[in-house]
């Protein structure tokens, strides 16, 4: 049985076309995500990803379908489903204990100072930030920034973390210790995420598995690949798993050209029904070049039950 935990089903964006008429975004749009799974969404610019995490945030409407999370339809924003941006979004006149526990007291409006306080703390120390507790802002880097809006979506313990390009506007060496920081936090906690990148390698060793989007107007959801890497990852050496470039060639190519040709070359398209990838082995990558059986097999998910 499929545990749909984020259940997104049938939605549709549209806008009014400059010529007239609606602009489809994208349409009839299925995809599910079970409980304490790490998903990814990668799409060229323009396919729809941030609509479809702002919809799952109710921070956006679909003009068409429905968003079930936990077994309820969604209705506007909610502290079970935190967001962090690409942008942090911080107070700039609090402190970073202050824009935490800003957050602790929406969530626990009846908690004393010192259990606000204390609970704050505990997500500053979990991602790293013990000690900076008093500066504001201003007086921190981007990754530190970006920590502070971490730990703030952490610690009103969302159902669903929402996280939209996190990492893209940080040097390479912060983008991979918060990528560390996140995983271990996930995998710990069992957190549920949904996240959007453009970063491939970044997709590959932060999720389960990859929603793959051809590219918009119109965008459709084509192809979900399961992460065939072992759950205990090193960010470091990814490339040495047998099956890590099969998975890389496999999004790429997707990225590179399937994107575009897709709705031409698979007109039978079911949306409910969307294919889902398991890499195999390279041993049979090569037999595939040989006109052996292919290193991706794919099945079906089953939406519509
Ligand atoms: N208010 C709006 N009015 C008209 N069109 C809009 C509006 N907001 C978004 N769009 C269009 O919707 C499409 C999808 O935008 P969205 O930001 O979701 O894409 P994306 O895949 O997240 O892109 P990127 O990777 O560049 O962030 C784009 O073509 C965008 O121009």
């Amino acid at each position: 049985m499929t545990d749909k935990f984020i259940s997104i089903e049938a939605i549709a964006k549209r806008y009014p076309g400059a010529a007239g008429g609606e602009v489809a975004v994208f349409e009839n749009l299925w995809l599910s995500v079970p409980r304490g799974e790490f998903a990814c969404v990668i799409g060229h610019s323009g396919c729809g990803k941030t609509t479809v995490l702002n919809i799952l945030a109710g921070l956006d409407t679909p003009s068409e379908g429905v968003v079930i999370v936990d077994g309820e339809a969604i209705q506007g924003t909610s502290l079970d489903r935190a967001v962090i941006f690409q942008s942090h979004a911080l107070l700039p006149w609090r402190t970073v204990l202050g824009n935490v526990a800003y957050a602790v007291t929406s969530k626990w409006r009846d908690w004393d100072r010192a259990k606000v306080k204390a609970h704050a703390q505990k997500f500053i120390d979990l991602v790293g930030l013990t000690g900076a507790e008093h500066k504001r802002p201003s007086e921190l880097s981007g990754g530190m920034k970006q920590r502070v809006g971490i730990a703030r979506a952490l610690s009103i313990t969302p159902k669903i973390m929402l996280m939209d390009e996190p990492f893209s506007a940080l040097d390479a060496l912060t983008r991979g210790t918060l990528q560390d920081e996140v995983r271990r936090i996930c995998l710990e906690t069992g957190q549920t995420a949904f996240m959007i990148t453009h970063d491939v390698d970044e997709a590959i060793y932060l999720a389960d598995r990859i929603f793959l989007m051809t590219n918009g107007p119109g965008a459709v959801l084509a192809e979900i690949v399961e992460n065939p890497l072992p759950k205990d990852r090193g960010r470091i050496d990814l490339h040495r798993h047998p099956y890590y470039y099969a998975l890389r060639n496999h999004i790429v190519d997707f990225l590179v050209s399937r994107s575009k040709s897709f709705a031409a070359e698979t007109p039978d398209h079911d949306p409910r029904h969307v294919p889902v990838v398991k890499i195999g082995k390279p041993e049979l990558a090569i037999a595939a070049v040989s006109g052996g059986p292919s290193d991706v097999q794919k099945s079906w998910t089953g939406t519509s039950g």
